[in-house]
């Protein structure tokens, strides 16, 4: 405001921009009044007369009789701030301060108008000498005497005896309106009303006229209308100022005002009303600046800072939609001329989609139309509409059950007054063109591709939209399905007549119309003067203001395969398949029942055969048992005793088998003496804990290979014991004995196997170690050529002969050794001590 001090001649906008300013002439009534400013009466221009004339004619009727009589809730919708009529007219006229500062692109009233006022201040107290101060009327007061007066002078004379009679009443009538004021009124009673504009003469009357009064810095209600004018003469006299009151008390004088022009639509609301909080938590917690603060062009009404207190409430706040962001919304349904659904920027639109609004007859569907035959045109009686105010043609029109649509040819009802002529109606309506009138719109559907949505409401049978396309013949329609659309998912094709189908693929909105096993509309054959066009009508319970369009589209023979349903209605059947009469529905229901009773059939048979496999599995015995069972000591135990018991029987088994085979072997054959050499028992004493098994491995001592059996004592390796098992058992001693018996080649003839039982024989007489247990490990170094069979034949023949214990030799093993000798290691078992 530094930068561009408002001066008088800077507010060219207004009508009442050429009003000069003179503080001189209006030197403050009270302290109060010190800033304000007030029109020179000295200065008072004829032009500034005809500005205010021009502009108050310009306004019109309804706008100068008062308040607004409705609010368009479109445009509140829209997010537009209203302005009430009444506010406008004082815009209009230029009486309102921000009219008169506002030309300025900061509208802020208060604020530019103190600007000024404290510009002229500033320029006056460095020009002018100061006055002594003196009482004054409160200007408030003085318009609202000059109010009177113009009152007085619209009242006719039984309404002025009214007032008076009043203003006697209340005692102080002469107090208030002069000598002066009443010959002006007699005066202007007797004048005629057509020369002089009433409101003209209250504005031009001299030095004390309206004008004179008129403080430009403050709100004026608009003076009342002339049904009112009575009521508000009244109150205007009951209320009449007294000197100095306060300005707030004059805000009553707007009392016979509705409360929401004073306070905004939202009256009641607190001003710390937060719309975008829920439930108690609505109040601001910031508070919002306050208007004279603000820098905006709001305005407050009179009576507004009187009902809000201290804190002046903005009249008309912006519609709450605009306030919410969209992540705080929440769905509600509220009517179309409230809020309509509309497309977003990035929503997905159809790509390929050749929009044809009227439909074209192609191809031979041409020479069908032609050639086809025309029913006779119908004609209906009916007259006028019914008595209860329904339109006329309605359920029992002829033309309507023929499916006509009713003209001024065949209907002899006024167009607007008869109920069949949808068509008509759909055309006029969409001629208008709006948004309101398409009333549709298509949208992106989660799985079924695009839709149709409705921007409004639609009654019930009320036509929305005709579904239009390109004609075509049966065969056309055929050859399309296999050529054109065989790889397609969607199809548009829609009987129209016999043989005649529209193909909508290059068709009208209605094309995306999807199917609803529960839809709220319907398509439907008309023949509009002799055409038969489809019309899509809102069903029986009519289509709010969001929801999808659908219709049932009952598909007799929908291609080749059965699509499926996504609509979601709870009577969904399943498919975009045919809706059944009674009779079909049993016959499918049969065939139904019947699969579902050959599914169960063969469910039990599956499950009957997995039993049965189970079962096998089970009965096969010990496969796998489970790593519970494992743990189980008992079942351990068990399993050993099966495993000891499989290896008895395999031994003994073995054992038959070998015995028979031995028992053929040579008795009583003269045995040539064995040379064998005692090997010095090793004993090893084993304390641990653990079940150990020992094995001795012996190495080929190095014999110089003569004839000669040699055994060296001490050739014997190491004996490595090896812990094989972590299954405790008590302490025990074990002996193992070692002998190595080599047999000559020039042992012959005596066969190897015999001389090797004499040598074992000779084993046998070593001295027995009582009460321990003993392993014998005998090494046998024979000639290469003998067979690990004989070696065997001769222990067979030693454990039969009582040399070994029971358990006998266990393995054979090892071979090759040095000058053509072959070395066997044969371990024997414990024997009986
Ligand atoms: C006349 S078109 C409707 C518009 C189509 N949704 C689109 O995106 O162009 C018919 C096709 O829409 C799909 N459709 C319509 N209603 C459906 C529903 N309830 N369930 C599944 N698909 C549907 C089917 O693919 C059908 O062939």
């Amino acid at each position: 405001m530094a930068e561009t001090p408002m001066t008088r001649e800077s507010s060219t906008s207004s009508s009442l921009s050429d009003v000069d300013i003179d503080a001189s002439t209006t030197p403050p009534t009270s302290q109060a009044d010190t800033g304000e400013m007030s029109i020179s009466s000295a200065k008072k221009p004829a032009a500034l007369l005809e500005a205010i004339e021009e502009s108050l004619e310009r306004r019109p009727r309804r706008s100068r009789a008062g308040g607004p009589s409705s609010y368009n809730l479109k445009q509140l919708s829209d997010a537009q701030l209203p302005i009430s009529t009444a506010s406008a007219s004082r815009n209009v006229s230029g009486l309102t301060g921000r009219t008169l500062v506002g030309g300025e692109a900061e509208g802020d009233v208060k604020t530019m108008g103190k600007g000024v006022s404290e510009d002229v201040e500033g320029e006056e107290e460095a020009e002018l000498p100061p006055r002594p101060l003196q009482r004054k009327t409160s200007v408030r007061d003085r318009v609202k005497k000059a109010a009177g007066r113009v009152v007085g002078s619209v009242l006719g004379k039984r309404g002025r005896d009214v007032v008076e009679a009043g203003k006697r009443k209340l005692g102080r009538g002469k107090s208030q309106v002069t000598a002066e004021d009443e010959d002006e009124d007699e005066a202007s009673d007797t004048e005629p009303q057509e020369e002089v504009p009433r409101w003209k003469k209250a504005l031009e009357m001299g030095p004390k006229g309206l004008l004179d009064e008129l403080d430009l810095d403050i709100d004026l209600p608009a003076p009342p209308p002339a049904k009112k004018a009575r009521l508000s003469g009244k109150e205007a006299m009951k209320d009449s100022p007294q000197p100095s009151a306060p300005l707030a008390k004059a805000a009553t004088a707007t009392k016979s005002m509705k409360p929401w022009v004073r306070e905004g639509l939202y009256v009641g609301q607190s001003p710390d009303f937060d719309p975008t909080q829920p439930g108690g938590k609505r109040k601001l917690t910031k508070k919002r600046p306050s208007s004279s603060s603000s820098s905006t062009t709001t305005t407050t009404m009179p009576g507004a800072a009187e009902s809000a207190g201290s804190k002046s409430r903005t009249f008309l706040p912006l519609p709450m939609f605009g306030y919410l962001k969209e992540e705080k919304t929440r769905d509600f349904r509220i009517p179309y001329d409230v809020f309509a659904p509309s497309l977003r920027k990035g929503d997905e639109r159809p790509k390929d989609w050749h929009q044809v609004n009227r439909n074209r007859l192609v191809g031979e569907a041409k020479q069908i139309w032609e050639k086809s035959e025309r029913l006779p045109a119908s004609r209906c009686v009916c007259r006028t509409p019914s008595a209860g105010g329904e339109m006329a043609c309605g359920d029992h029109c002829l033309n309507r059950v023929m499916q006509y649509e009713c003209n001024d040819d065949n209907c002899a009802v006024k167009g607007g007054e008869c109920g069949n002529r949808c068509f008509a109606d759909l055309t006029s309506r969409l001629k208008k063109g709006g948004a309101f009138d398409v009333g549709v719109e298509v949208l992106k559907t989660d799985r079924r591709g695009f839709g149709v949505r409705s921007c409004r409401t639609w009654g019930p049978g009320e036509i929305i939209m005709e579904y239009t396309g390109e004609i075509v013949s049966e065969g056309e329609c055929q050859r399309r399905m296999r050529e054109e659309y065989k790889d397609k998912q969607c199809y548009y094709l829609m009987e129209l007549e016999r043989g005649l189908i529209i193909d909508g693929t290059k068709g009208s909105m209605a094309r995306f119309i999807n199917h609803s096993c529960e839809p709220n509309c319907e398509v439907r054959m008309v023949k509009v003067n002799g055409t038969p066009r489809m019309g899509v009508f809102a069903g029986e319970r009519g289509v709010a203001t969001g929801q999808e369009l659908t219709y049932d589209y009952n598909f007799d023979n929908f291609g080749e395969k059965v699509q499926n349903c996504y609509c979601g209605a709870a009577s969904c059947r399943g498919t975009l398949s045919k809706r059944l009469n009674k009779d079909e529905q049993k016959k499918q229901l049969k065939v139904e029942n019947e699969k579902k009773r050959k599914a169960a059939e063969e469910a039990q048979q599956a499950a009957e055969d997995e039993e049965r496999k189970k079962r096998v599995k089970s009965d096969r015995g010990s496969g796998w048992r489970g790593w519970a069972s494992v743990d189980d000591p008992e079942v351990k135990e068990r399993l050993k005793q099966e495993k000891r018991e499989r290896e008895e029987a395999a031994k003994s088994s073995d054992r038959a088998r070998r015995l028979a085979a031995r028992g053929s072997g040579a008795q009583g054959a003269e045995r040539e003496p064995v040379v064998r050499k005692k090997v010095e028992a090793k004993r090893r004493r084993t304390v641990a804990v653990e079940e150990t098994v020992t094995r001795s491995t012996q190495q080929q001592g190095e014999g110089d290979g003569g004839d000669e059996v040699d055994v060296e004592a001490g050739a014997a390796g190491a004996v490595v014991p090896a812990v094989a098992s972590s299954r405790p058992v008590s302490a025990a001693t074990v002996t193992t004995r070692k002998t190595e018996i080599t047999i000559s080649e020039t042992a012959e003839p005596e066969p190897v196997a015999d001389r090797l039982v004499t040598a074992l024989d000779g084993v046998q007489d070593d001295e027995e170690l009582e009460g321990e247990a003993e392993e014998e490990e005998v090494v046998v170094v024979a000639p290469a050529k003998t067979k690990k069979q004989s070696i065997m034949k001769s222990v067979g023949q030693a454990v039969r002969n009582g040399l070994f214990g029971a358990v006998g030799a266990k393995a054979l093993g090892g071979s090759g050794g040095k000058g053509g000798l072959k070395q066997s290691t044969l371990n024997f078992g414990k024997r009986s001590g």
